[in-house]
């Protein structure tokens, strides 16, 4: 596999992510235009207000879906549009706030629901940098209404609702913000950078908390060590960075290949741990499956494919992480002596059975 192929592959999934998130704007301004509708049957929105609300509600979800749609966002600096999108649905309130009369002072909270989206994936700086719209817009909708002659509270009112929300906004950008940073933090210190897999801390933090919830429950899990065969020989004969790709494109195939719930990590150089759900055989078929994807893809930094080998283990109750990890690694050590692309199960005895063999 080409590193071309896996990156259109990565974009891709991403693409299909974002236009779902996009799709659930339609959610948001269905709800509010719902309030609104129900504002208006009451006599607390105007009639000609509410058709214009509601093209601009249909029309702004319809434009992020189509740019994505038609991958016309990948132009843009953040493919996602999440600060667009925010912007727009700000906006969208200031045209509200605009009709909304003596409901201004409580449609004006709405400013904090686009915000919150920005949660995990906008910085403060940018969020803060989104408070202006409100900041700006409020006093521009209640200038407009009044000129309008669609008053809502006296202006002193008015001017103290706004000094308001300008201390809510802020704060609610400031938390959000630090959600994000917290978010990145959390990645770098779980991941690995060269493959994008969770590393070693990580996957022990995951069996630790495993291993608490099996004894008692008996939650059924295994642990499987996979190592790449002859790996050095790669290196040595195409280079430390054809090695490096051979890793990042079997991040993306084990990825692709594993169950949804199995969980892979980088344990080390060219060695993984997967912690596989459910019993021996489930798992062993799963390993097995990941086994022989790897050895029927080339790498392309390479020109052939890279095999592997695996070694695996049903954790026991009560059994410790290294006690597990140990009795896998003595399976994969098995395997590599049994001619290797194979995978080994570990018997909790000695007996020890070979359970797949090359092609
Ligand atoms: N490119 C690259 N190579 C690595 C990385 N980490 C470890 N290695 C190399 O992986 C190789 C592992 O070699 P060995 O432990 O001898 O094992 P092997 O050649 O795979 O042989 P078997 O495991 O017995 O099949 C060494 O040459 C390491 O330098 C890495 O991040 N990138």
């Amino acid at each position: 596999m080409s590193q071309a192929t896996y990156t259109t592959e990565q974009i891709a999934r991403a693409q299909r992510l974002r236009l779902r998130r996009s799709l659930l704007a339609f959610l948001f301004y269905g709800a509010s235009a719902t309030v609104l509708a129900v504002a208006c049957g009451i006599g607390l929105f105007p009639l000609g207000a509410l058709y214009i609300v509601l093209v601009m509600f249909l029309c702004t979800p319809a434009l992020f879906v189509a740019l994505i749609a038609s991958g016309a966002n990948l132009r843009w600096r953040d493919p996602s549009l999440t600060e667009a999108q925010i912007a727009a649905a700000m906006l969208n309130c200031t045209l509200v706030l605009t009709f909304a009369g003596p409901l201004r002072g409580i449609v004006m909270l709405a400013y904090i629901l686009p915000l919150q989206f920005g949660a995990f994936a906008l910085t403060t700086p940018v969020l803060l940098r989104l408070c202006l719209i409100p900041a700006a817009g409020l006093p521009l909708a209640i200038a407009a209404s009044h000129w309008l002659g669609m008053r809502g509270a006296a202006l002193e009112l008015e001017l103290v609702q706004w000094m308001a929300l300008m201390l809510v906004l802020p704060f609610t950008a400031y938390v959000a913000g630090r959600l994000f940073d917290y978010n990145r933090y959390k990645r770098l210190s779980d991941r690995d950078e060269l493959s994008g897999l969770y590393n070693r801390r990580a996957a022990l933090a995951y069996l630790d908390q495993l291993t608490r919830l099996s004894t008692p429950n008996q939650v059924a899990f295994c642990v499987a060590v996979l190592d790449f065969d002859h790996f050095k020989q790669i290196n040595d004969q195409f280079g430390h960075a054809a090695g490096d790709e051979v890793i990042r494109s079997f991040a993306l195939l084990a990825r692709d290949t594993l169950r949804k719930g199995d969980v892979i990590a980088r344990w080390g150089g060219e060695e993984f741990v997967v912690v596989l759900h459910g019993d021996y055989e489930q798992a062993q078929h799963s390993i097995e499956r990941l086994r022989e994807a790897c050895a029927g893809q080339v790498v392309e930094a390479v020109g052939r494919a890279v095999t592997l080998s695996a070694g695996l283990a049903l954790h026991q109750p009560g059994e410790s992480i290294a006690s597990l990890i140990e009795r896998a690694d003595r399976a994969l050590y098995a395997a590599k002596h049994a001619g290797r692309n194979r995978t080994e199960l570990a018997g909790h005895t000695l007996d020890r059975r070979q359970v797949g063999t090359a092609a």
